[in-house]
């Protein structure tokens, strides 16, 4: 029978389409089922589940066994204490005994293009200005001030790094490392409160995960609590090209001309998916959606792996990270981090370096050889040349580029409102949306995704349980949005003379 996107072929019933089996579309289906709703299918546009949380094998050990190394997700942020509260994430990996070890962030040494330079001081020096501007943050909240950017805020607290370059690569690595933007285009407002929402809540520790099975057997033990071996929900390497909504169902059609009809979907796609337009959807999105869509940023954060001969590790092996100042390029490999480090991957010979935001997509828009004598070039001038060997291997993704996220993570852009989050979140019909980006309070985190997957999935149970159901809620959204300047004060006391605008239109 004809289907409602005109495809000639009947199209696979269900109550539930959870779009994608990353984090949140796991949890979205784990509610489901706690639920006692198993009528669901996921479709997923990899071979396997975990989206962002990906390994792959890189190099090999003493005994010649690849490695497992992690492109994406990496670390539990934030844990929590005992009897406390928890990050959800930490509870399982905890559950599944994924091998972790906790990132010193004290353990670091710091360089510039002549080599060692101890430049340390300038971290008291940040977190002094930090400290600052975590006061005004919550002085913004509590009087809802307007957000400032983050330069700005940091300004407040002291701190001008202006064009010292030690001075930039301490605060890339306090800043630009965990928000995968620059001060200057990121909130103060919600580039702290994203903080403190982790880490005050639970605690200030990040423990690294280098488990051999990869991250991601949490979320694929988690979900074989409620998927069978095999299960025929689970549709993998389905690549989802049109999803047509309305208020009463949503239908899914994938790249093979496969299709689902469904009562509710949940939309777990990275913000880089719908930014890019990789998917269509019909009706077009609202605008007050694809406002909101296009307002939020997606960042990018590149890991590159080098495996060098173990026996010539030239890097000293009791330090976990080596902050290093490029003289002329903000950014410009910044942090390489050992794996062959005590706790870590002992004796495998392995260091990467982590870039993000322009410097990701220089790279990842060039060749593997090309970004790999650059970075055998900064760590020759780190560690001498004559005791840095070539490396025996070398690797790395290109998120920007991965048609299943384009780019790695959001980030808030500063003078956005809570309201215009809310409108990134809000469903429309019976499309429900989730994910790390929909995530206030922990977007860019795993557990923003865990929550939100979560929320999505409690909202549609509610729903298909009867439209009474208190947990039935259409998602709040603003439309218009209000917040700039009322034109009644576009006048000669602002700057304002030309008055033609009110008359005549814009
Ligand atoms: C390099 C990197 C480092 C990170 N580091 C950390 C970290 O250390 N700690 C931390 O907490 N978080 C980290 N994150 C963030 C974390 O990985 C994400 O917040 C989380 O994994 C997002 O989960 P999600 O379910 O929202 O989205 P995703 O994992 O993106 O899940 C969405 C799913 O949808 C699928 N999909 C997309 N398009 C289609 C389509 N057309 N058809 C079908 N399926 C589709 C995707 O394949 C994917 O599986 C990092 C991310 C990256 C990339």
């Amino acid at each position: 029978s004809p289907t409602s996107n005109g495809q000639n072929h009947t199209c696979k019933k269900t109550k539930v389409a959870i779009l994608g089996g990353g984090v949140a579309g796991v949890t979205a289906a784990q509610s489901l089922s706690n639920h006692s709703i198993d009528d669901f299918v996921i479709l997923e546009y990899n071979g396997e589940i975990g989206g962002r949380v990906k390994h792959t094998t890189f190099g090999k050990d003493a005994s010649g066994k690849p490695l497992t190394v992690e492109l994406g997700a990496n670390w539990v942020q934030g844990l929590g204490t005992t009897g406390g509260p928890q990050n959800p994430i930490w509870t399982l990996a905890q559950k599944y005994g994924v091998n972790n070890t906790y990132s010193n962030y004290s353990s670091i040494l710091t360089y510039d293009e002549t080599g060692y330079s101890d430049y340390t001081s300038l971290f008291d020096d940040f977190e002094n200005a930090y400290s600052v501007t975590e006061q005004l943050a919550g002085t913004i909240l509590t009087d809802s001030l307007q957000d400032l950017n983050t330069r700005a805020g940091l300004t407040r607290g002291g701190w001008k790094p202006k064009k010292d370059m030690k001075a930039q690569a301490i605060e890339w690595w306090e800043w630009d490392w965990e928000y995968a933007y620059e001060p200057e285009v990121s909130s103060l407002l919600y580039g702290i409160v994203n903080y403190n929402t982790s880490f005050y809540q639970w605690s200030d520790e990040n423990n690294y995960v280098w488990d051999q099975r990869g991250f991601n057997t949490w979320i694929k033990n988690e979900a074989s609590t409620f998927l069978g071996k095999n299960d025929p929900r689970l549709h993998l390497n389905t690549i989802v090209t049109n999803v047509t909504y309305s208020d009463t169902g949503v239908t899914v059609t994938d790249s093979k001309g496969g299709c689902v009809e469904a009562e509710y979907a949940i939309c777990t796609f990275s913000l880089g998916v719908l930014q890019n337009d990789a998917v269509s959807f019909e009706p077009e999105f609202p605008i007050w959606k694809q406002d909101s869509i296009d307002t939020f940023d997606m960042g990018t954060y590149t890991k590159i792996f080098l495996q060098f001969p173990p026996d010539k590790v030239f890097w000293p092996k009791d330090t976990q990270y080596f902050l290093y100042a490029d003289p002329a390029e903000r950014g410009r490999y910044p942090v390489f981090q050992s794996l062959d480090a005590p706790g870590f991957l002992e004796g495998s010979g392995i260091i990467f370096v982590t870039v993000v935001h322009d410097q990701s997509y220089r790279v990842e828009g060039q060749s593997d050889e090309k970004t790999k004598d650059e970075v055998m070039a900064v760590l020759r001038d780190m560690y001498g040349a004559d005791n840095v060997p070539d490396p025996i291997d070398f690797m790395y993704p290109r998120w920007s580029l991965e048609p299943w996220a384009y780019g790695s993570y959001s980030n808030w852009p500063w003078g956005v409102t809570l309201e215009m989050h809310q409108n990134l979140r809000a469903n429309v019909g019976r499309l429900h949306f989730a994910g790390e980006a929909t995530s206030a309070e922990y977007f860019g985190f795993l557990q923003g995704a865990w929550y939100e997957g979560q929320k999505a999935g409690e909202i549609v149970a509610g729903c298909l349980k009867g439209a009474k159901d208190s947990s039935c809620v259409q998602d709040k959204h603003y439309a218009p949005l209000h917040g700039s300047t009322a034109v009644s004060e576009y006048d000669v006391q602002n700057g304002w003379t030309v008055t033609s605008f009110q008359t005549n239109g814009f």
